[in-house]
């Protein structure tokens, strides 16, 4: 397999207890991301950015906020802790309208990780936040704001994430250390559900994932020091090391959309551990050499 990148390099040595969800955003040449267990949004500006905006900003919120996915027309959809919202800059803070709370009746539930597909519909899952009952699920937020609940039974769900050609949704169950594959139909039901990945223990858990333009899968080790790029045909073709153990998401970004932004996490390592891993829970970024495919808007 091949080695993709001597190391990425931490451009935020944010210690985020749970970093996830980085997603870009072109209209601001910024790239965003979310401490979920601090509840907290953050917005990094890259040296090369062409709006001269300040490097990193952060913004504390009232609300667990997961993901997040740029809104045709301004603003935010995300995923908060029971449900959907909308988000919108309120001075100059975060404002937040949650839009319905499909888990709120299943108390001990929390929504993860989410992602906008080529059709412009956020597909955002659920999970167990103890991380041990099979009561997570996939939902999908249409553009006229209704969601639907399309796949269940997942302990911590993770991904989505979707073929440059929107034929394929990939979904992941990180406890079950299983990467599935959908077929996706144009009005967005997801059929013939079918195990793409089942990794093997020693790699860790496959967390947060996403595509590049070549149709290849980049899909996050939890306990797995990295990130793996898998063919299509589901063969393991390239492998990025990071100085962390937990990497929980990743996504193409940067005016030629070829910089892999890699989030990671501080939650579950011991003193010991951090102290081996003092850029646990930072941002990291590297060129591998192929570029994502444009992001699209939500609605767009
Ligand atoms: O959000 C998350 O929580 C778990 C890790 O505890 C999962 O792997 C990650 O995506």
């Amino acid at each position: 397999m091949q080695q993709l990148q001597m190391e990425p390099e931490c451009v935020w040595p944010a210690a985020a207890t749970l970093g996830e969800g980085p997603v870009w955003v072109a209209r601001e040449q910024a790239l965003y991301w979310v401490d979920i267990k601090r509840s907290v949004l953050h917005r990094y500006c890259p040296p090369e950015n062409s709006k001269g905006c300040n490097e990193r900003s952060s913004w504390q919120l009232d609300s667990q906020l997961s993901a997040i996915a740029p809104r045709a027309g301004g603003g935010f959809v995300g995923a908060i802790r029971d449900g959907f919202a909308l988000l919108f800059p309120d001075g100059d803070g975060v404002g937040i309208e949650p839009l319905g709370g499909p888990e709120s009746d299943i108390p001990g539930n929390r929504f993860n990780d989410g992602k906008v597909d080529a059709a412009g519909r956020f597909w955002a899952g659920s999970m167990d936040d103890g991380e041990e009952e099979p009561t997570g699920a996939l939902y999908r937020l249409d553009p006229d704001l209704s969601w639907q609940r399309l796949d269940a039974d997942y302990v911590i769900t993770n991904g989505p994430t979707f073929s440059p050609d929107n034929r394929i949704l990939y979904h992941t169950d990180t406890l079950k250390r299983t990467v599935y594959a959908f077929d996706l139909e144009t009005d967005g039901s997801p059929r013939n559900k079918q195990v793409f990945l089942q990794l093997p223990e020693e790699s860790g858990y496959p967390d947060g994932m996403t595509v590049d333009a070549e149709g290849c899968l980049w899909v996050c080790h939890w306990g797995g020091w990295g990130v793996t790029r898998f063919s299509p045909e589901g063969e393991a073709i390239g492998r990025i090391e990071l100085p962390v153990a937990n990497v929980t998401s990743c996504t193409f970004a940067g005016p030629d959309l070829d910089t892999l932004y890699i989030t990671t996490a501080r939650k579950g390592l011991s003193d010991a551990e951090l102290a081996d891993q003092p850029l646990a829970g930072g941002l990291f970024r590297c060129r591998p050499g192929v570029r994502g495919p444009a992001p699209v808007l939500f609605g767009g």
